[in-house]
């Protein structure tokens, strides 16, 4: 098949699920398909992000449109890519980082260059008649290829991934009512991915059920869908969580585990080196106590994985959190690796952590992204794919996690559209991949 070219590039600014302005990029192919994206956004963001350029104009949405970073793609990015092979998303990607010139993208803006990216994916996809996680794997295989032997050990996919879902939202993404941000479930016992996401509907249900026998807020939910509620301390979170396993006939850590997202780069204070528990009135604390914690909530609750369980500057922390422990849970770097190569390659050398979550725009291309979840492949490093809080009906990451088997995937709740996007994308992935559905299972 003769390789379809990008013709052009057009840009909107759309809104997101918390009704800001992101960048939205339509890539023409020369066959006149065309493929779309939507770049998401973060709340709680590490320091060590691609840059997301807004505007600061205050009388346009209050200073967050993004209408330079749309002007960039029709001014520099389309003329420069017009006529490039759609195939050739290496080459795409590198001549966008060329364009732009600055370490953190903030020249033309991580979101301009994110959008082009995937737009282009599914533009290429589209020429060909593909779904874009059929193009995703193509794309993920060849690099497994190019590695040679030591790719043998990898999965080349499409495999389905195992969600981990949001049921209790705190800190940044739910206004302060708990510390700690995110006390998820993962259905380990499930057959497969629909059968998972139907054990998460029940225990979503069950934890608005238990809230509401305690007399605790069991209706509004957080930027992501899980429940706020205001709790004691952080650790009923996990009891009730626990409860709402139960209720559902579940037995914690045989059919359904806790993940938790500590978020802790947001609550700790670099001033006094300490994590300060201000939400819920509770001390402030040191990281080796925050390792104490950490385990003491894995020795008495069903955790297999935390992400964020230290600052994400807290290199030293994370190193003995990960001896202390690496061996029984997943231990998430998300703000600590922010999706950067050169992160992840830093704390592969410190053995700190043993897990990394992969946000596209955290580092702002598609071909950076492949290139953070080959290395952690490599070393042993379990990716998760995850949204952001900020997001939309674009599905891609659905698609990406299926192509590049990355075993996890991390939307959010059940209960806002813009999570269900995903989750319905990857029903109808499964469905087209049939009988070959594998799904990934972790314990
Ligand atoms: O911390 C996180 O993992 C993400 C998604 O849950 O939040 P945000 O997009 O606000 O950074
Ligand atoms: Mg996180």
């Amino acid at each position: 098949m003769a390789t379809a070219t990008l013709r052009g590039l057009k840009a909107r600014q759309v809104l997101d699920s918390r009704g800001r302005p992101t960048v939205e990029v339509d890539a023409i192919a020369s066959t006149g398909a065309v493929g779309r994206a939507i770049v998401p956004s973060g709340a709680s963001t590490g320091r060590h992000e691609a840059l997301e350029l807004r505007d600061g104009d205050p009388k346009h949405y209050g200073g967050l449109g993004v209408r330079k970073a749309v002007g960039h793609v029709a001014a520099t990015i389309a003329p420069a890519l017009a006529g490039m092979g759609l195939d050739d998303q290496a080459a795409i990607d590198a001549r966008l980082l060329e364009l732009d010139g600055t370490p953190n993208k903030g020249r033309l803006g991580a979101n301009a260059l994110l959008g082009v990216s995937l737009a282009v994916s599914h533009a290429a996809a589209a020429a060909r008649g593909e779904e874009p996680y059929v193009h995703l794997n193509r794309l993920w295989r060849g690099r497994l290829a190019a590695l040679g032997p030591d790719a043998a050990a990898i999965d080349a996919g499409p495999t389905m991934p195992l969600p981990m879902v949001n049921m209790i939202s705190g800190g940044l993404h739910a206004g302060g009512n708990l510390d700690i941000q995110d006390v998820l479930v993962m259905p380990i016992g499930a057959k497969d991915y629909s059968h998972a996401l139907e054990m998460i509907v029940a225990m979503y249900r069950a934890v608005g059920a238990v809230l509401a026998e305690r007399g605790l807020e069991s209706v509004l939910v957080g930027d992501e869908g899980g429940y706020g509620p205001k709790l004691r301390d952080n650790e009923q979170a996990l009891e009730i969580v626990v409860d709402a396993m139960v209720a559902c006939g579940f037995e914690p850590g045989r059919d359904a585990a806790i993940a938790l997202d500590i978020a802790s780069t947001h609550f700790f204070d670099p001033a006094r080196s300490s994590y300060s528990f201000a939400n819920t009135k509770g001390a402030s604390i040191s990281s080796d106590a925050m390792i104490e914690m950490l385990s003491s909530w894995v020795e008495r609750y069903p955790v297999i994985s935390i992400e964020d369980g230290l600052a994400e500057d807290d290199w030293a922390g994370w190193t003995k959190l990960t001896q202390a422990l690496g061996g029984k849970v997943q231990l998430i770097g998300d703000d600590l690796f922010a999706t950067q190569s050169a992160r992840l390659a830093k704390g592969i050398e410190a053995k700190a952590g043993n897990a990394i979550l992969i946000k596209v725009n955290q580092v702002g291309t598609l071909s950076e992204t492949l290139d953070a979840l080959l290395l952690a492949r490599r070393n042993g490093y379990r990716p998760v794919v995850s949204a952001r809080s900020g997001e939309t009906e674009d599905a891609t990451i659905a698609d990406l996690a299926v192509a590049t088997a990355a075993g996890q995937i991390k939307i959010g709740s059940v209960a806002r559209s813009e999570r269900l996007a995903k989750y319905n994308r990857l029903l109808r992935i499964e469905e087209a991949l049939g009988e070959a559905a594998r799904f990934a299972k972790i314990r």
